[in-house]
């Protein structure tokens, strides 16, 4: 097993934490082994909701508990379970919290990642309070072989649940595209939550140009890169699988401070409002959207008066630059508009497209800009994906230059570039590896 270094975070608030969680049970994540569920099954790992303690609350099994919770061990090895992404990605950070586990706590742990091409078929269902693995179970995640897995955070001594230091946030450096995960926890007790955070990895090669695709969409790679406010609920929220369960499933801020106090609308019906909020998001891959849904689904009394969305190209390192700085540096990104400002209606889908979405070509990056304030739960933006080299005018010359070099195959891809008006079939020259913020 390679051993590779791993970092403790020690700042309250590690920068992965804006990644998504692809192991969340939102996001399709899923137990499928566990050596040992005696206290409080393994899928409470994966729960999206923080974890619970209710004093009074026992089973039959002992104190219930919100979390995974082996039993205390009296034969040789340590309990380990292995988690399968709701989204295939790239891992940059773990947050292992042990929220009140304290006498119970796993005091060590470790993680390994695979990335598997065939799924495994077999996977845990039901209330697995007061079960352990069967040999069959055993036998069959052997073949998995899962001691050879690749080492992401070698045995660390963790924290207990106190409220704390419940947190054990861990950061790592693994440039490879993850399916699975094996928690092991030595030698046993309990772990409230585990999160994966990082950003989803889409084969873009076999996305055909004429499909239309939700190019922010969680599963393709979307991510938030920034925002005003998340105080009810992230923004990246709004990129998550189907729709929304319910408002904690959306991007909500807390009413703005600096509204009129008593409120006035134009003759559009628009509210007079002078601040606004916004959440910056890039697409998992460059494209042209020409379609577009806002969801306001849940939110009621709290959906936004008006929407608009801009969009601009970034390359990496300007990305990095902007986020640096907090999206506020002296020349900010040129945002281009792609939907002018629409009234929103109350808990509802709203669906933009034709005349309505505004042609700016190749973007890479998008803005939500909602006035005043209040909550969306889904942003859809289809489009076709292009070549990050047409996003970037210096790339193309580049791609100009290289053209000798590069003969018949640039040649003929920079041909259908320009006959094709710009949609093309990923691939050879377009892989958007966006760096770690
Ligand atoms: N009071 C406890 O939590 N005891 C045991 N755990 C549960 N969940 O009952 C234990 O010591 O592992």
């Amino acid at each position: 097993m390679a051993s590779r270094p791993v970092q403790k975070e020690t700042s309250s608030r590690p920068h992965f934490l804006q990644f998504n969680n692809l192991a969340c049970e939102t996001a399709g994540g899923k137990v499928i082994f566990a050596t040992d569920e005696w206290f409080a099954p393994a899928r409470n790992l994966l729960k999206r909701d923080p974890p619970e303690f209710i004093a009074s609350a026992f089973t039959e099994y002992g104190k219930w508990m919100d979390g995974w919770e082996t039993r205390r061990k009296r034969i040789a090895g340590h309990d380990w379970c292995i988690i399968q992404l709701g989204v295939p990605g790239i891992i940059h950070g773990f947050d292992v919290d042990t929220s009140f586990f304290t006498g119970n706590y796993a005091p060590y742990t470790s993680i390994q990642a695979a990335c598997l091409d065939q799924m495994p078929s077999f996977t845990l269902e039901g209330d697995r309070t007061g079960m352990a693995a069967s040999p069959s179970q055993f036998e069959a995640v052997a073949q998995l072989n899962t001691d050879s897995w690749e080492e992401l955070v070698p045995m660390i001594k963790l924290n207990p649940g106190y409220s704390e230091s419940c947190h054990n946030y861990l950061n790592v450096t693994y440039p490879h595209r993850v399916t699975h995960i094996r928690l092991n926890i030595y030698p046993d007790g309990g772990i409230a939550r585990l999160k994966v955070y990082g950003i989803g990895k889409t084969d873009w090669s076999t996305v055909s140009s004429q499909d239309l695709v939700d190019l922010v969409a969680l599963v393709n790679g979307g991510v938030c890169v920034g925002y005003s406010d998340a105080h009810f609920g992230h923004p990246r929220n709004m990129i998550g699988l189907g729709r929304a369960d319910n408002m904690g499933d959306g991007w909500e801020t807390a009413r703005r401070l600096d509204r009129p106090k008593v409120l006035k609308v134009n003759e559009k019906g628009i509210l007079q409002v002078r601040g606004c909020e916004w959440a910056i998001l890039r697409l998992g891959h460059p494209g042209i959207i020409s379609k577009i849904e806002v969801d306001t689904n849940h939110f009621k009394g709290n959906f936004p008066d008006s929407c608009k969305i801009e969009a601009c190209s970034l390359t990496p390192d300007e990305e990095n630059n902007f986020i640096h700085n907090q999206w506020r540096s002296d020349k900010p990104p040129k945002w281009r508009i792609l939907l002018s400002p629409q009234k929103l209606k109350a808990h509802h889908r709203h669906l933009f497209s034709g005349e309505s979405v505004v042609q700016c070509g190749p973007v890479t990056h998008v803005r939500l800009v909602i006035a005043p304030d209040g909550g969306v739960s889904r942003l859809r933006l289809w489009g076709r994906p292009v070549s990050n080299y047409l996003t970037h005018p210096q790339q193309i010359s580049k791609l100009l230059r290289q053209r000798s070099i590069a003969g018949q195959i640039v040649s003929a891809w920079w041909r259908k570039i320009l006959l094709e008006s710009c949609a093309i079939k990923s691939g050879l020259l377009c892989s958007y590896n966006a760096p770690a913020i």
